[in-house]
């Protein structure tokens, strides 16, 4: 199977938002990185990916299955930040329960990842700390080894060194080829690390969907004179902040910026800086 995930023209609207004619892939044996900010429609796209709520228009592949109903769940594993566990129960009921309904549940996977994790297997859910509560969740979602991983911001309440940990888990589940993951982040730099492709969802539209070292290599942050700038192919600029009497300008092609203004500076472009230039073009 070529794609994971396919998704074509997806539309959902919500009274004051709306997801349009989205495009997105997640080829097999891949990790994309889905960024946006705040309110982009992450969520709403995740959700709309495994079923859980209806679509107004356009197609959703998953696993080859293109109907949510016949969706074979037990070869999703997802992380939703807000998901739903019985607060009263201890990992060690979890891994109980789960070994008797769920389909492929790894028990001895399930306690080697809580020990990974320092998860104790005896304390209640409801005592558990923001990053336990998420350490836990990621356990749940790997234990019956999914053939896709579906993230909604799983990492961000984790500690530097469970969030290399969880990053280092990710590369090697999907080192067989077989195995997918789709992951939204508002920490960029995990993504840098180890995303195959970058998907950047801005006000419900994807603005792009590019392979990670082709986008770090194509942006760049000009910073030049504004003279040097108004010479500059406008289709490159992405957007322009004025700091003094410099220009820092967001451009699409370094290699070409370089060639028309060989003494300009232009540094590389993180995922954060390219967000926050397209989120500043908009406010101008
Ligand atoms: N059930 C709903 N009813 C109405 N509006 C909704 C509903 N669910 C989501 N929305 C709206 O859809 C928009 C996108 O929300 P979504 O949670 O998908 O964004 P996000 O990119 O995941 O944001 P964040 O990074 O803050 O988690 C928001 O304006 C939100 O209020």
């Amino acid at each position: 199977m070529e794609n994971a995930i396919c998704i074509r023209g997806l539309c959902k609207h919500y009274k004051d938002f709306s997801l349009e004619n989205l495009d997105l892939t997640v080829p097999t044996g891949t990790i994309v990185g889905f960024v946006g900010e705040n309110g982009a429609g992450k969520t709403t796209t995740l959700k709309a990916i495994f079923g859980a709520i209806h679509t107004d228009g356009g197609s959703i592949e998953v696993l080859g299955c293109t109907d949510p109903n016949r969706l074979d769940k037990s070869q999703i594993g997802v992380v939703m930040e807000d998901s739903f566990f019985y607060e009263t129960l201890t990992p060690r009921q979890v891994n109980s329960i789960m070994k008797s309904l769920q389909p492929g549940w790894d028990s001895g996977e399930f306690t080697r990842l809580l020990n990974t994790y320092q998860l104790l297997e005896k304390k209640l859910i409801k005592d558990m700390s923001k990053g336990m509560r998420m350490k836990f969740r990621l356990a749940t979602a790997l234990a019956h080894k999914p053939r896709l991983l579906i993230l909604d911001e799983a990492t961000s309440g984790l500690d530097p060194v469970v969030r290399g940990e969880v990053l280092d888990y990710l590369r090697d589940y999907i080192q067989d080829e077989n195995h997918s993951v789709l992951m939204s982040s508002h920490i960029t730099s995990d993504l840098e690390k180890v995303a195959d492709s970058i998907a950047y969802l801005h006000k419900g539209k994807l603005l792009f969907q590019m392979d990670r070292d082709e986008l770090l290599e194509k942006y760049g942050v000009l910073r030049c004179s504004p003279e040097q700038l108004e010479a500059l192919d406008h289709r490159i600029k992405v957007a322009t902040r004025k700091t003094g009497f410099t220009c820092e300008t967001l451009v699409s092609d370094t290699a070409a910026a370089r060639r028309a203004l060989p003494d300009a500076v232009i540094d590389r472009a993180s995922i954060e800086d390219i967000m926050q230039f397209y989120t500043g073009r908009d406010a101008q």
